[in-house]
């Protein structure tokens, strides 16, 4: 490939970390080590190599989105880091070609102690825009941040999501030929995240290198034309990022089961809390919360295909757990395809492992990139459960018709205690990122967008009489 066409060049690339069991042992090194050497005596080693990044090579070419992905540890932002220039190789070699700008900690390159008003100005000099280009950025990068009110208080007062908006909005309007970004994009609410996309898009649009880690394989699948898989500091693939995806769901699914644990409910804990199936609360005032007779009829659905879907990086607390989610017709039977503008149930199973005051919860439609299409919750609908009770069962029901394009789909389900709504805190018991999978049929006539809209349609003549 022509230089060019390149914009990151990594060859052999080895980072090897030097591992001191106590501090003593680096002392001892630092100074015995020299001293045997002067006294001919052979060498002795305190310490142990401990290899974060082993011999990784790929290329990215310019104007493309390449993300990395691999476990916790596997040595991602190590990556990054000797990419930004941030962190000294052992052995191996960095090309980068343009201007790079790197959001690799959140909101390092910031002084706590300064306002968040002179930390733009700093970071974006940092960045190498001159404080002219700072200047004439400024309103449009603190607006992007929708933190102006605070931004004459000194940055030690801000929350950690305050910073990295901060930080991502300096940082994505200094004009990047290349953008090295390290997770950032996970932290945040909904709203501020789809901001960053829509930049981030408009950036790359316009040529812009995007490289870029995520633990969120839906944001890499449709950000990223490539990907780099890493294990234990070895790259294990780089190709389409579809492809790499599914190398780490399969590599990385049965290990990350074991450590998420209680994703896999026993028979019998689940044949207990049927037993004990609630009663609608008052409070509550659940769409559908089946009565004792009704056991048997939530007992019909098997809950072996939820289980598989939801392997793939489920997160939870062991407070709440979903038991099955699964999609109705309109005469309750299971259903895999649906056709246009069906009336369908998304039925959710919810057993309580916890009595827990207030529970939230709520879904994300997404379409085969990974991109939320549609998305509720309990807080929108006003609708969250009341008083949980532990070993109970619950069962909410989302009943709408579904007009998306043709094609596939997963649903996304979560639920968590709401701890601050109005900036989007909550304790998640239960974050299950694909639910289900179902299929979209197509309707009567072609659909040139990815929905249709429930509209009620006027027509007018205005030119008669
Ligand atoms: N300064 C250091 N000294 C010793 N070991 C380190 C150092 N920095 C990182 N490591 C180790 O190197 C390995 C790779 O770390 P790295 O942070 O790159 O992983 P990661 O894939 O980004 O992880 P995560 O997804 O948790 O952020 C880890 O085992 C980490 O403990």
């Amino acid at each position: 490939m022509s230089s060019d066409a390149l914009a990151i060049k990594v060859e052999g690339l080895s980072k090897c970390y030097q591992i001191y069991e106590n501090p003593q042992d680096r002392l001892k090194e630092a100074v015995c080590g020299p001293l045997r050497r002067v006294l001919g005596l052979p060498e002795h080693k305190y310490h142990r190599d401990f290899w974060a990044l082993r011999d990784v090579s790929f290329d990215v070419r310019k104007g493309e989105t390449v993300g990395i992905i691999g476990h916790n540890g596997s040595g991602k932002s190590t990556l990054l880091q000797m990419i930004a220039g941030t962190l000294a190789q052992t052995t191996g070699r960095v090309e980068v070609h343009g201007r790079v700008a790197a959001l690799l900690e959140l909101g390092s390159g910031f002084n706590p102690e300064f306002t968040g008003r002179e930390n733009v100005k700093m970071y974006g000099q940092l960045l190498g825009m001159t404080p002219d280009e700072v200047d004439a950025r400024y309103d449009e990068i603190v607006e992007f941040s929708e933190i102006k009110d605070f931004i004459d208080q000194p940055l030690k007062t801000y929350s950690s999501g305050m910073g990295m908006r901060l930080a991502f909005s300096v940082v994505a309007h200094v004009d990047p030929e290349i953008l090295i970004v390290d997770e950032a994009l996970s932290v945040g609410d909904v709203f501020f995240q789809a901001k960053c996309m829509a930049l981030l898009r408009k950036r790359m649009d316009s040529g812009m290198t995007l490289l870029f880690v995520s633990h969120d394989s839906g944001s890499v699948k449709s950000l990223c034309s490539r990907a780099v898989l890493l294990d234990h500091g070895n790259m294990l693939e780089v190709g389409e990022s579809d492809a790499v995806v599914e190398r780490y769901y399969s590599t990385f699914v049965g290990r990350r089961q074991r450590v998420v644990g209680r994703s896999d409910p026993t028979a019998s804990s689940v044949d207990d809390a049927f037993k004990s199936i609630v009663s609608s609360s008052e409070k509550a005032a659940l769409p559908v919360v089946p009565a004792a007779g009704d056991v048997s009829a939530l007992r019909e659905y098997d809950s072996a295909e939820f289980l598989e879907c939801a392997k793939f990086q489920r997160i939870q607390n062991g407070k709440a757990e979903f038991v099955n989610v699964l999609l109705l017709d309109a005469e309750g039977n299971r259903i895999r395809e649906v056709d246009f503008e069906e009336r369908i149930t998304l039925r959710m199973i919810l057993l309580a492992h916890e009595d827990i005051p207030v529970l939230a919860y709520g879904y994300h439609l997404r379409d085969r990139n990974g991109f939320d299409l549609a998305y509720s919750d309990s807080g929108i609908e006003d609708q969250h459960l009341y008083d949980v009770k532990a070993g109970h069962v619950y069962v909410v029901d989302w009943i709408m018709p579904l007009a998306f394009k043709e094609g596939d789909y997963t649903i996304s389900a979560v639920t968590a205690v709401p701890l601050d709504l109005t900036v989007g805190s909550v304790e998640t018991c239960d974050h299950v990122p694909i639910a289900l999978q179902f299929r979209m049929n197509r309707g009567r006539l072609p659909l040139y967008g990815a929905m249709r809209l429930d509209a009620a349609l006027q027509v007018r003549n205005c030119s008669e009489a």
